[in-house]
């Protein structure tokens, strides 16, 4: 099989993009990181470019092992120099020479003749070649240069001992189909190629950085440059993830393999996004958090069912522990209940059918469910109650200086009966709203809110305990409830009051993105809790009285 080597440049190219400079320490610890990813070379940095430059280059050669490790120097002997010594404590160091080839480089930035440039690139890898044994030159803006010119200057740079040729497709320019048969036309007309490495460097500013560097790899180049989650000048440069995993997912297509340990790729972009601060787009190929995330039904059912109905690779391969569901408005039944079965919510059909219905209100609202509104909501089904009494509608008026006031409609059966309070907060007017309506004799015992993530957008989650006051309790509340109703209220006629000993507690849950609706939920299951035993107790005491 025909090995690609990889040459990793996030510590130079890459990090020589605003945003993404990173001091020694800094570099040392990604440098470590892409040796555990098994690169074959790791370009620290342009030692001439600065003295922690410097720096950050020799603490590489002097501390990682495993990769080459290579320093980038213009053509200046300078340069070559800096480079040199800075990689001196290396165990197997590269220097990096380039000069640009393009008539519009050469005309306007390095204003010299394409004579002197063939000149500097010879005597730079010349001497570059009297410190180590591994050189490599770069034709800058190869792809903008004309060919029979880059033959000129890489044969004259093979005769001086380079042992990689490196084709830049500095600004992004080449297609596919143009850079593999300038990769062919070189191999063709360099006298004594095959003597050197072909190497590709491309720039993603058409988005073709990967398209064109496996085009190039298919037409005999033999080693990518790139950088982790594709940072670099510009747009970026070659995203090496892409590269290695395109390779190995598509070997049928290319058989060629590289040295990279894939499941270290995670772990590396992670520490580049720590190490930076800078986030990788969400859709980023491998690498983005939703590479290994599907929120459709239809692909979670899919995945549920056989990965690879909309997964190419395993998210291990990469190094990610598994993919992921994402629970939001376009998921299906499938879904919610296989991570309610992981979050240990075993559900009944019906009631999985409740909880997908909430589901889908609260999907509608939030973007994303979380385990713990998921949580929360089967938690509610958790503690069912038979629902006598059902919320149709509620208002609550409240801000810095108002009294806040609420109204509700509550029905049960074909009656609808409303009623508005006010109170000392928004809870207690809901409540005393609440209270007008049912009439029932009882006292918030507890009261608990709870958010359960930590986003705004999370879902409150509200606990309540009430307990039934004893009749004398309960007369001098309906007394001093203080609020207006349409004159009936649920109690009304019912001899709750009476039937079950005052004290007794009942526990509600309830869930919303809206804290006021889950405490209007929750008071009403512990309600209908209530009511369910005031029923049962009723038909005791009934079939008690019948059988006397
Ligand atoms: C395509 C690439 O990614 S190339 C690498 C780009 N990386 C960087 O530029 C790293 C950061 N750069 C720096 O720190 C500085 O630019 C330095 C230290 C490299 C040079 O700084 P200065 O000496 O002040 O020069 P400055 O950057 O202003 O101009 C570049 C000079 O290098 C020349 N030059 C550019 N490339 C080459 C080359 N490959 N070989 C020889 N000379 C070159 C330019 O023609 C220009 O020369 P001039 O001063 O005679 O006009
Ligand atoms: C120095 C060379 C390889 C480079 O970074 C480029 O051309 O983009």
């Amino acid at each position: 099989m025909e090995r690609v080597r990889i040459f990793d440049t996030t510590l130079r190219d890459g990090e020589q993009s605003p945003g993404f400079s990173m001091n020694q320490e800094e570099k040392l610890q990604l440098a470590r990181q892409l040796a555990r990813l098994q690169v074959d070379v790791i370009e620290a940095g342009f030692p001439i470019a600065s003295p922690g430059d410097f720096e950050g280059v020799r603490a590489v050669a002097r501390e990682v092992r495993g990769p080459v490790i290579a320093a980038l120097a213009r053509t200046h002997p300078a340069d070559v120099e800096a480079a040199a010594r800075a990689l001196e404590p290396a165990e197997r160091a590269r220097i990096h020479t380039f000069i640009a080839t393009s008539p519009i480089h050469m005309r306007h930035k390095l204003r010299k003749e394409p004579d002197e440039v063939v000149e500097m690139a010879v005597k730079a890898v010349a001497q570059a070649r009297r410190y180590v044994d591994d050189v490599e030159f770069s034709a800058e803006d190869a792809t903008r240069s004309d060919w029979d010119f880059l033959v000129r200057v890489f044969s004259a740079a093979l005769g001086a001992g380079a042992t990689t040729l490196n084709v830049p497709d500095t600004v992004g320019y080449t297609t596919p189909e143009e850079y593999a048969a300038l990769i062919q036309h070189l191999r063709e007309e360099i006298p004594g190629c095959d003597r050197a490495v072909l190497s590709v460097h491309t720039h993603d500013d058409l988005g073709l950085a990967v398209a064109n560097a496996l085009a190039a790899v298919q037409a005999g180049a033999r080693q990518v440059e790139g950088t982790i989650n594709g940072i670099g000048e510009r747009a970026g440069n070659c995203s090496l993830e892409e590269v290695v995993m395109a390779l190995r997912t598509r070997h049928d297509r290319m058989p060629y393999d590289t040295g990279v340990e894939t499941t270290q790729i995670y772990p590396t972009s992670r520490l580049l996004v720590a190490l930076t601060g800078v986030e990788v787009q969400p859709n980023k190929a491998i690498v983005g958090a939703n590479a290994f995330a599907h929120e459709a039904g239809i692909h979670q059912d899919g995945v549920l069912k056989e990965r690879s109905t909309y997964e190419i690779m395993t998210p291990q391969s990469i190094g990610l522990a598994r993919n992921r569901l994402v629970l939001g408005k376009h998921s299906g039944r499938h879904a919610v209940r296989a991570r309610l079965d992981e979050l240990g919510f075993h559900l009944a059909q019906e009631e999985l059918e409740r909880v997908y219905q909430r589901f889908l209100e609260v999907a509608d609202r939030k973007k994303v469910v979380t385990d713990g509104d998921l949580a929360a909501l089967a938690g509610d089904e958790a503690h069912p109650a038979q629902e006598q009494v059902q919320l149709v509608h509620f208002q609550v008026s409240t801000g810095t200086g108002v009294e806040p006031m609420a109204s509700v409609r509550l029905q049960r059966g074909e009656e609808v009966l409303r009623a508005a309070a006010s109170g000392d907060g928004p809870v207690d007017a809901l409540y005393r709203a609440m209270d007008q309506v049912l009439g029932l004799g009882v006292e918030l015992a507890h009261y608990q809110l709870q958010a359960t993530g930590e986003g705004r957008d999370a879902l409150g989650q509200v606990t309540v305990r009430l307990r039934r006051r004893s009749p004398e309790e309960a007369r001098g509340q309906q007394a001093g409830n203080g609020g207006t109703s349409n004159g009936a209220h649920l109690g009304a006629g019912t001899d709750l009051a009476d039937s079950e000993p005052a004290g007794r507690e009942y526990v509600g849950h309830g869930s919303s993105t809206d804290i006021l609706e889950a405490s209007a939920r929750a008071y009403l299951q512990a309600v209908n809790k209530l009511l369910a035993d005031q029923a049962s107790a009723a038909s005791t005491v009934q079939a008690a009285s019948e059988a006397v």
